[in-house]
């Protein structure tokens, strides 16, 4: 049997079982074998080089990357156009975008690169190569923007977000609180700081099991966390944690009303690209989520240029910022000067380990 067909086997298997104390052994072990084959699925075969030719690979360039996920003919394309400076192409029919169309946000002195992703996630859960590839692309990304069409039901956003959580993309949540650590002997330690609400240790050692783990430490830190949330963290090379912006377009074919509704749910923007409305501030809560850091650097006595900044991520380090510079250029570091919210004093002498604030301005003095 082929691992699709094991795959969908447990997935059929899983919906049948009722969901009681009686089964919640039973459907932990599935649910981590599922995670196993879905993992299995998304390496790339031996050999092949993990590409079937055609393949879909976008270098990540600029400060940040943002990728566009949605279904054909939502607007992706014609809101990348409003936004970058790619044009791309716009029809009225679906499936214009069948390569990837990256383009350039340049947004308070940032080089955002906005990728649109081609089609959906699903070639990836069937494992084809040219999918995977996708997957890759959107893990690499440090915010999905979950585009979607405001006149259509709410099943479109289900759907990707089935798909996205089958690749192993967690939208909006953090790592479980886990220490997990794989050992050569010793057997299986099972602690908690306190006892788990849904977790048992039966459960993780019968998962383990058949993962061939037999050697391992497990420390649950949260009594809230759930099955899922250990097969994510003994999945850990395979799950990555994504901002996600859900954005309705369209909303000019909806009620004001329906608008509002939408509006006020989390992490929601609305738009309307046709009337260009709503991008201004989606713009704005795209820069808010990548919580980046501008830093404007300064040469003794030379005022800083305060329209070009440096930018770096969020709760970077003075070293960090060295190593954007140059990879060798700690080497020759003697210490910096930072004028801004970070500095207790204006300016303060910082060493490497200096965490930098946004709009910081920075003199770094080299030996
Ligand atoms: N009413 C309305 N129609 C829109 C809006 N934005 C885009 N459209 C229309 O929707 C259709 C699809 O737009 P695209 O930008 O090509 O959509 P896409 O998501 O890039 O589609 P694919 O390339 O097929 O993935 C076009 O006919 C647009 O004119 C909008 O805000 N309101």
């Amino acid at each position: 049997m082929g691992i699709l067909e094991k795959i969908e086997q447990i997935k059929l298997e899983l919906s049948r079982t009722q969901k009681n104390k009686a089964t919640e052994y039973h459907i932990g072990l599935l649910k981590g074998k599922l995670a196993r084959y879905r993992r299995q699925l998304l390496e790339p075969a031996a050999g092949s080089g993990g590409s079937t030719g055609q393949g879909f690979e976008v270098q990540k360039s600029g400060d940040a990357r943002v990728v566009l996920i949605g279904f054909p003919s939502v607007g992706k394309s014609s809101f990348l156009s409003k936004i970058t400076k790619t044009k791309s192409e716009v029809a009225n029919y679906a499936f214009t975008t069948l390569t990837s169309v990256p383009g350039v946000l340049e947004y308070h002195g940032a080089e955002i690169q906005v990728v649109d992703l081609p089609g959906i996630i699903r070639g990836a859960s069937q494992g084809k190569g040219r999918g995977r590839q996708v997957v890759a692309t959107a893990k690499t990304a440090e915010l999905i923007l979950m585009v979607l069409d405001a006149t259509k039901s709410n099943d479109q956003r289900e759907i990707l977000e089935a798909e996205l959580e089958s690749v192993g993309i967690r939208l909006n949540c953090s790592k479980p609180n886990i220490h997990f650590r794989v050992k050569k002997t010793g057997g299986i330690k099972f602690n908690s700081t306190s006892p788990p609400t849904y977790l048992s240790e039966k459960i993780c050692y019968a998962i383990l099991k058949d993962y061939k783990i037999h050697n391992a430490d497990i420390l649950v830190r949260d009594p809230e966390c759930t099955v899922d949330d250990f097969i994510d963290i003994i999945n850990e090379d395979h799950i990555t944690y994504v901002k996600c912006l859900y954005v309705y377009n369209k909303v000019d074919a909806v009620s004001l009303e329906e608008t509002d509704r939408l509006a006020r749910e989390p992490q929601t923007c609305v738009m309307s690209c046709e009337l260009d409305l709503g991008i201004t501030d989606l713009v704005e809560a795209i820069w808010k989520n990548l919580n980046l850091t501008r830093l404007y650097t300064k040469r003794r006595g030379i005022l800083p240029k305060l329209d070009d900044p440096m930018v770096v991520r969020h709760d970077s380090s003075i070293e960090k910022v060295c190593d954007s510079i140059h990879k060798d250029f700690k080497n020759g570091f003697k210490y910096a000067l930072v004028w801004g919210s970070s500095a207790k004093h204006s300016p303060q002498k910082c060493g490497l380990s200096h965490i930098v604030h946004d709009e910081d301005v920075v003199q770094l003095v080299i030996k």
